[in-house]
C-alpha cells in the first residue's frame, strides 16, 4: 500500500529559491500532523532559515494520483520525516555522530498504511549506507519505535521547587551570578552548551532553534519573546560557564512561579549556584523546570530535598544502533571484562553475535558467529543499555534481556557504566 506514493527527500532552500515553497508546503504538513495553529509566512521564513543552518533533511510524501476536490493541495505531504546529524557523547567525552529523526506525521486519513514503516525503513538503510553508526529519536508515544529497533537511553522529568524558606542549599558559592540583557545568549549559549556536550554522557549538541529561543529571539509565536530574562553564573577567574534563562508566569499563577526556559551549566558549582541565584528570586514562590535531570544534584545539596516536587518522570532519548561493531568498539568502558552479545534486529541492520573484550577501559569488537552467547537480547536493549543509564540486570528481570552465563548481565552492567549519569539537554 505504501508503495504507491511518491516519497521526495529535500533541503531547505533561501527565499529566493524556486525550491522555497516545497519546504513550506512540508512545514504545513508537519503542523496538520502535529495539530499546530497555522504559522504566520514570517515565522515560517524563520523556521527554513534554521533549517538551513541545522542542514535539515526532509521527506515528504506525496498522493500519487492527485487530490480529491477541496482535498489541501498537491503540494502538503500526507507524511513527513524529518533528519539532522548532530554529535551525541557516549561517555568519558567520546562522541559519535546521530542520524536525529524528528517531525515524523502521517495525515489521519493515511494513517496504518505502513507510511511511517516505509519513512523509518528507507532512512535507516540511506543513514548506514552513508556510514552512520546509530539513530536517535524522542517519541511522541512509546510504543511504536521499539519495533523499528529504538530503546530508551535516558529519561527526564518535571520539577516544581519550593523557594521558601524551607529552600536552602548546601553549598558554599565559588563564583558569582550576575543578571544580563537575554540576547547575550544568542553568543554565550551555545559557548556554554559545548562545554556540557563534552562532560556530559548521552548529551546531543543542539540545533539552531536553541539559541533564538533560550535569548527570547525566536519566542513560541515566531516573534521576539521580551518576557524572557536571563542571567549568568560567572567562575573564580571571571568566565561564563553556566546560564538560565527564565520567565516569569504572571500574577495570576499562583504560587507566583518563575519557569525555566534553558539551564545549562558547565560545572557542578555552576548548576548549584543558579540554583541558588533561582531560589533567591524576590517575590516569586516556585520555579519549574521541564528539562529537568532524574539524577538531580539539586535534590542532593538542598537540606529540604522535599522542597522539590517531581513528576511525569519520562522516556527522553531513544537509540537505534546501526552498527553494532562501531558502536561498541567507539566506547570506553568502566569495567574490564569479556562479554558475548548475540543481537536480534527484525530490520537486519544490527543483527549477529559480537565478541566485546575490555581491556583498561579500552575496547576490542569482533563479529564471532560461532560463539556462545552470554547475553541475548534484542537492538533496541543494546540502545537501552548503550549510555549507562538503563540497567541490563533489570532488563534481565524483565525478561528482554536473556543470560545464558551466570553473572552476564551485571558484568555488562558494570562495563556500560558512564562515569556520570547521562542526561540529555537537547529535545529535536
Ligand atoms: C520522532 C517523532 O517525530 S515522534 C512523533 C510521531 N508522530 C505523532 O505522534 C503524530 C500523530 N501520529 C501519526 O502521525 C501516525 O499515527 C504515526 C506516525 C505515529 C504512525 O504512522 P503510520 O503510517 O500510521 O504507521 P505505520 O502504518 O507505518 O505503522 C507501522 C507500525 O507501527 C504501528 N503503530 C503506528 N502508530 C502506532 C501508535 N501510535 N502506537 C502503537 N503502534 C503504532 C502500526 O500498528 C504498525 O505495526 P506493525 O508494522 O507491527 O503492523
Amino acid at each position: 500500500m505504501a508503495e504507491k506514493y511518491e516519497l521526495r527527500r529535500f533541503r531547505a532552500v533561501g527565499k529566493d529559491s524556486a525550491d522555497y515553497a516545497q519546504g513550506t508546503a512540508w512545514l504545513r504538513g508537519v503542523g496538520i500532523g502535529f495539530y499546530d495553529e497555522p504559522r504566520k509566512d514570517e515565522f515560517v521564513d524563520k523556521i527554513m532559515a534554521m533549517y538551513r543552518v541545522d542542514n535539515r533533511e526532509m521527506t515528504g510524501v506525496y498522493q500519487p494520483d492527485g487530490v480529491a476536490a477541496h482535498s489541501l493541495s498537491a503540494d502538503v505531504p500526507v507524511a513527513t520525516f524529518a533528519t539532522l546529524r548532530k554529535d551525541l557523547n557516549i561517555g568519558y567525552g567520546r562522541q559519535l555522530e546521530a542520524q536525529l529523526v524528528t517531525a515524523v506525521t502521517v495525515r489521519g486519513t493515511h494513517r496504518r498504511q505502513g507510511l511511517l514503516r516505509r519513512m523509518m525503513t528507507e532512512d535507516l538503510a540511506a543513514a548506514k549506507a552513508d556510514g552512520v553508526a546509530l539513530a536517535a529519536l524522542t517519541a511522541s508515544e512509546a510504543s511504536i519505535y521499539g519495533r523499528f529497533g529504538y530503546g530508551v537511553a535516558t529519561f527526564e522529568r518535571s520539577i516544581k521547587v519550593d523557594t521558601g524558606p524551607r529552600f536552602r542549599l548546601r553549598h558554599e558559592p565559588v563564583g558569582s551570578v550576575e543578571i544580563a540583557d537575554r540576547k547575550v545568549l544568542l553568543d554565550l549559549a551555545p559557548e556554554v552548551f559545548a562545554r556540557v556536550q563534552r562532560a556530559m554522557p548521552g548529551s546531543i549538541s543542539r540545533q539552531e532553534a536553541y539559541r533564538l529561543r533560550s535569548s527570547g529571539t525566536l519566542g513560541r509565536d515566531g516573534s521576539e519573546d521580551e518576557a524572557i530574562r536571563c542571567a549568568l553564573h560567572y567562575d573564580a577567574a571571571g568566565s561564563v560557564d553556566g546560564y538560565v534563562s527564565y520567565k516569569f508566569a504572571g500574577w495570576d499563577a499562583k504560587p507566583y512561579t518563575m519557569e525555566i526556559v534553558d539551564l545549562v551549566a558547565a560545572t557542578d558549582a555552576a548548576y548549584l549556584e543558579l540554583w541558588q541565584f533561582l531560589g533567591s528570586i524576590d517575590l516569586v514562590e516556585r520555579i519549574s523546570w521541564q528539562d529537568a535531570p532524574v539524577d538531580d544534584p539539586l535534590t542532593w545539596a538542598l537540606e529540604d530535598p522535599r522542597c522539590v516536587e517531581s513528576s511525569d518522570q519520562r522516556d527522553m532519548l531513544w537509540l537505534r544502533i546501526l552498527d553494532p561493531l562501531r558502536v561498541l568498539g567507539a566506547r570506553r568502558y568502566s569495567a574490564d571484562g569479556t562479554l558475548v552479545l548475540a543481537v536480534r534486529d527484525s530490520l537486519g541492520f544490527a543483527a549477529g553475535t559480537f565478541a566485546l573484550a575490555v581491556s583498561g577501559g579500552v575496547a576490542t569488537v569482533t563479529p564471532a558467529p560461532e560463539a556462545e552467547p552470554e547475553l541475548s537480547l534484542d537492538v533496541a536493549d543494546l540502545g537501552s543499555i548503550y549510555l549507562g543509564a538503563v540497567c541490563p540486570v533489570t532488563l534481565t528481570a524483565a525478561g528482554r534481556i536473556t543470560e545464558h552465563a551466570p553473572g552476564a548481565a551485571l558484568t555488562a552492567r558494570l562495563m556500560f557504566a558512564v562515569e556520570r549519569s547521562p542526561h540529555c539537554l537537547t529535545h529535536f
